[in-house]
């Protein structure tokens, strides 16, 4: 099975960029550079993002009595802790208390502004960020209220970040919930805020007895639309998810995806046989928008050395990284590269083709995400692969300094 092939890739990326070293910027990335990397991020749920500070205190405000703590360090830890099931049905009982809280306008507009600045400080340049305005509506708000809400905080975020330096666009996904019947309407709205702020949609919530089919309208909406969409899929629940998301729903990219491993067949000589799905998926060059460490959490993969991720980006399927809900794994972008690059040998040219993958298959127009990838992420990681000349320099007018 391809799981089972990553401790060998391993070794192959050891091999071929830790050991074969002929420049020094395929020096392993430290930390510091990897949170100054532009970073793209695709799949991140406005919802699964919140400060802990910020639950206790709109919990406070709105009167939402149902927090499990209200010290924001143990509430933090409880999140982390929750989430840590090893399935997705209990992963996503803890999204009760950060969507009891985003029931006003306020809240939304504080959640939105603080996701955008939280992103932008982490380094993240260009973002989708998703929720379910029909998770939303309990007080009083209607789904438009919603949308307008979360637009005018990312608006505000954007603005606050580039005051402190940091720039970053924010576009926002709307999400139906797959267990419910509102998918059309939800697409709808998408399409209405199309060009203000929306710039496309996802279904979510349990995978298993949901398949995306349930939702075909929808999707036929959107396509009629000439609109985009991606899918969760592939990641409590394996291939036919996958399938029925690509050819009966015709999403863009797959939310997950990650179980598509279990078409690949790495064989004992190392060789790899991909099936009719995987070759599907790798030859149309679909976005896989893979979270390592949310897998971990609700049981889709066992460690990051293990993680499909290696395999893939081995393989050049266009794999992206995703942080999928930073409040429940304790993460961030950065956070992520930091542990493809420890278990994978990762050097800046490998985050760099991430980002750039990333890039590729967002869901703004051609020319902006051209202008992105050329005008932002490679002067970006240019600046950063070329640190090492002028610390070289620095050392020796040191040296020279104290000579005098
Ligand atoms: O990894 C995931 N898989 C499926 N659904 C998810 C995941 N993370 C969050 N949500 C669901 O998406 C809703 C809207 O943001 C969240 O409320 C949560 O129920
Ligand atoms: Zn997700």
């Amino acid at each position: 099975m391809g799981i089972d092939a990553s401790p060998f890739f391993v070794l192959y990326a050891r091999r071929r960029y830790g050991a074969a070293m002929t420049s020094q910027h395929q020096n392993t990335p430290s930390r510091d550079q990897i949170r100054r990397a532009p970073k793209v991020l695709l799949h991140d749920h406005l919802d699964g993002g919140l400060r802990p500070g910020t639950i206790v205190e709109l919990a406070r405000d709105t009167g939402y009595a149902h927090l499990p703590e209200t010290d924001p360090d143990k509430l933090g830890v409880w999140f982390r802790e929750a989430a840590d099931s090893g399935s997705l049905e209990r992963y996503l009982e803890t999204f009760s208390h950060t969507v009891g809280v985003m029931q006003t306008r306020e809240a939304l507009v504080r959640v939105a502004a603080e996701c955008a600045e939280d992103l932008a400080e982490d380094g993240v340049v260009y973002a989708e960020v998703r929720y379910a305005p029909e998770q939303h509506l309990e007080g009083g708000l209607g789904l438009e209220e919603v949308v307008e809400a979360v637009n005018e905080g990312f608006r505000q975020g954007e603005r606050r970040a580039g005051e402190n330096g940091h720039r970053i666009r924010v576009g926002a996904l709307l999400t139906a919930m797959r267990h419910a019947a509102r998918a059309l309407e939800i697409a709808e709205l998408a399409n209405r805020y199309r060009d203000l702020g929306v710039v496309g949609f996802d279904i979510a919530g349990a995978e298993a007895g949901y398949p995306p089919t349930r939702h075909l309208d929808a999707f036929e909406y959107l396509k009629r639309e000439n609109n985009h969409f991606t899918i969760h899929a592939g990641e409590a629940f394996g291939l036919p998810s996958i399938w029925q998301a690509l050819q009966w729903c015709g999403a863009d990219r797959l939310g997950h995806g990650v179980r598509i491993i279990d078409d690949i067949q790495v064989l004992d000589d190392g060789s790899v046989k991909l099936g009719r799905l995987a070759s599907y998926v790798r030859d149309k060059r679909i976005p896989l928008e893979l979270c390592p460490s949310s897998n971990l959490q609700t049981g889709a993969a066992d460690s990051y050395t293990d993680h499909p991720i290696g395999l893939l980006r081995r393989l050049h399927f266009r794999a992206t990284v995703n942080t999928d809900n930073r409040l429940m794994s304790g993460t961030s972008m950065s956070r992520e590269f930091d542990h493809l690059v420890e278990a994978f040998g990762y050097t800046l040219e490998d985050l760099q083709w991430f980002s750039v993958n990333a890039m590729k298959s967002a869901f703004i127009p051609f020319d902006e995400r051209l202008a992105m990838i050329n005008d932002v992420i490679k002067p970006g990681y240019a600046e950063l692969k070329s640190e090492w000349l002028f610390k070289q320099t620095a050392s020796t007018s040191g040296s020279a300094e104290s000579e005098d």
